[in-house]
């Protein structure tokens, strides 16, 4: 059998198809994505994770590998917080980095990373900027939320009379097209303490996702923000399981697991019909 080599890997259950393609030469269509990260016709999955050097596609960084990280739908986002642990699992696993720190390439800039010795990962995922407030709707009832800038947007709702598990994410939540003319990652969080939230998010070209790393660094400087001020560490309990936070004027890092589950081949002729 010969045919394109994938693995599949999640960062809290929020779950990627990754494709080492080191020389960048893979044609990664927005239909071909789409079909991969299909969970009835393709391998199943919330986006995909092109594992490429960065020279090969001339991207300048202090790293050597390039994250290309696109959503389930085939759209391209800037940045991934899990996508990005899992992206340095696999490099280490695979030796291509030494555990310890490094650098990954990303479209949001060069992110320094740690693989520690069980595996886990902390990301410094820059700035979580403040950019303003904005509304979003759910089933007919609006929200009001902090917009926030991972590098990727984000406008999340702090909820104090709503248990966000009640809440229907099945549809789109609608949002303003003018704050955010190219989408929004939607978070819904509750304090349940002192330095500990709960979240669910609804991703940008995805929909309803067990976690999503940038989501809860924007969830804890939303929430540090709106208690007035802007630095401080907080747990964040997803569906998919629990990650910490740090956030800092200028800087923020996102700590939790990431596991490698499967590898093997994408059948040629399939890759080759679902480009089309
Ligand atoms: N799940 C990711 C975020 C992926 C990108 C997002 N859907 C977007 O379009 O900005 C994470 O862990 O950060």
């Amino acid at each position: 059998m010969g045919g394109i080599e994938f693995l599949k890997g999640h960062g809290t259950q929020n779950d990627f198809v990754l494709l080492p393609d080191a020389a960048g030469r893979l044609e990664l269509t927005e239909a071909r994505i789409a079909a991969l990260c299909d969970r009835h016709r393709g391998l199943g999955a919330d986006g995909v994770l092109r594992i490429v050097r960065a020279a090969a596609l001339e991207i300048a960084s202090e790293g050597e590998w390039f994250m290309d990280y696109r959503n389930a739908d085939g759209s391209i986002a800037e940045m991934c917080g899990n996508g990005v642990r899992v992206f340095a699992r696999y490099l280490v696993d695979s030796g291509l980095a030494a555990e310890g720190e490094f650098v990954v390439a990303t479209r949001a800039g060069d992110r320094p990373v740690v693989v520690h010795p069980d595996r886990s990962v902390t990301v410094g995922m820059g700035p979580a900027t403040i950019t303003g407030t904005s509304v979003t709707v759910v089933a007919g009832r609006p929200f009001s939320g902090v917009a926030v800038d991972v590098g990727n947007p984000h406008l999340v709702s702090v909820l104090d009379d709503t248990d966000v598990a009640d809440l229907d994410l099945r549809d789109q939540p609608d949002f303003d097209h003018d704050v955010f003319p190219n989408g929004v990652n939607l978070e819904f969080v509750n304090r349940l303490g002192e330095g500990a939230l709960r979240m669910r998010v609804h991703e940008r070209g995805v929909g309803e996702t067990r976690a999503c790393g940038t989501g809860t660094v924007a969830a804890v400087a939303a929430a540090f923000h709106l208690a007035g001020t802007d630095t401080g560490a907080s747990t964040v309990d997803i569906p998919g399981g629990r990650v910490e936070v740090t956030v800092s004027r200028g800087a923020s890092t996102l700590s939790g697991p990431a596991e490698i589950v499967a590898r093997g081949e994408i059948d040629d002729a399939w890759w080759a019909a679902a480009g089309s």
